[in-house]
């Protein structure tokens, strides 16, 4: 393996049009080395089209990329090596085995055959393929799809990872080997930059975040200020019926209590807040079981931000 030098992911401005369709309108953001960044955003919001310009398969109409310090638009050559892509549907060679299929991606970077058997094997364990390793890629189930399409993008170590979708499909063993597989290059110093609409996931593993709304990242002020916003947290305890009443006897106020088919929620203004309450609950007796943000930081900022702007 070739000696690996940790690069970065610079966005600025970026655009692209489709006709009168303003898939992305305008793009800045910076994904580090070592960091695990989460693209997220609405259907319809530019994630595809953006993943794609980063990937050098379609050219941005206006604005800069810069990946490693070089110009994927300008120098489309000396980037592709250094990246790995992984688009939300594998267009695979129907009739070569999985090992084929990996081996013929591995020579595309300019391996000899010995080492392309060599890395196919590698990738075809890292990826839990085994099993399916001679069999044709026609015959993979879409989870399996998505695994053969995280072993091509990871054919030529990639120092920048972008992932379109991948745990799009996957059982939750999958995904768990999805996470542990990304934290593990992100430690490794890569790049990662994923986009998926389950954002449950994204919060255990994502370092960084960028929001996409309409083609348009929000601002790092706007982030702050949703993130920054009141939210509710789950509080659940062994005696279920009391926890109303000990909620009172601290002088949590009802206008912050609300019940649902799960049970209560408090509004707390920020993480200093949420620790008083336990405290105080605890203080008072009550057995406090759960006690955790109702939705996840991710989910929650992005619906912040679609609240703070009405237009
Ligand atoms: N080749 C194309 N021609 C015309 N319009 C396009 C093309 N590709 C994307 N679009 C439009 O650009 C907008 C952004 O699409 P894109 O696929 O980038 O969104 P996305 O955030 O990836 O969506 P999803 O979460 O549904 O996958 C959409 O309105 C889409 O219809």
């Amino acid at each position: 393996m070739t000696e690996f030098e940790p690069v970065g992911l610079v966005a600025d401005d970026v655009r692209r049009s489709f006709g009168d369709v303003h898939a992305v309108r305008s793009v800045s953001f910076e994904a580090r080395p070592g960091s695990i960044t989460a693209l997220i955003g609405p259907n319809g919001s530019g994630k595809t089209t953006l993943l794609l310009m980063l990937a050098t398969l379609l050219r941005p109409d206006a604005g800069r990329i810069l990946i490693g310090g070089v110009d994927p638009v300008a120098e489309p050559m000396r980037v592709r090596p250094i990246i790995g892509w992984m688009p939300d549907s594998l267009g695979s060679w129907a009739n070569l085995t999985v090992r084929s299929a990996l081996e013929t991606t591995h020579r595309m970077y300019g391996h000899d055959k010995a080492a392309a058997r060599q890395r196919a094997g590698e990738l075809i364990e890292t990826v839990g393929l085994e099993a399916l390793a001679d069999r044709p890629t026609r015959v993979l189930s879409r989870g399996q799809k998505q695994k053969l399409s995280l072993a091509r993008a990871l054919a030529n170590d990639p120092s920048v990872l972008l992932l379109d979708e991948p745990a799009s499909g996957l059982d939750p063993v999958a995904r768990v080997e999805l996470r542990e597989l990304l934290l593990g290059l992100a430690a490794r110093g890569r790049t990662v930059l994923i986009s998926s609409h389950v954002l449950a996931e994204l919060d255990e593993v994502a370092t960084d975040a960028v929001y996409l709304d309409r083609g348009t990242t929000a601002s790092t002020e706007a982030v702050a200020r949703a993130r920054a916003a009141a939210r509710p947290w789950r509080i659940k305890a062994i005696d279920g019926f009391g926890l109303g009443p000990a909620l009172e006897r601290i002088g949590v106020d009802s206008s912050r209590i609300a019940t649902d088919s799960q049970g209560i929620t408090v509004t707390m203004a920020d993480d200093a807040d949420a620790a008083a309450v336990l405290t105080a609950l605890v203080a008072a007796g009550l057995r406090v079981t759960w006690f955790a943000p109702a939705v996840g930081e991710l989910e929650r900022t992005l619906l912040d931000l679609a609240k703070g702007d009405p237009e």
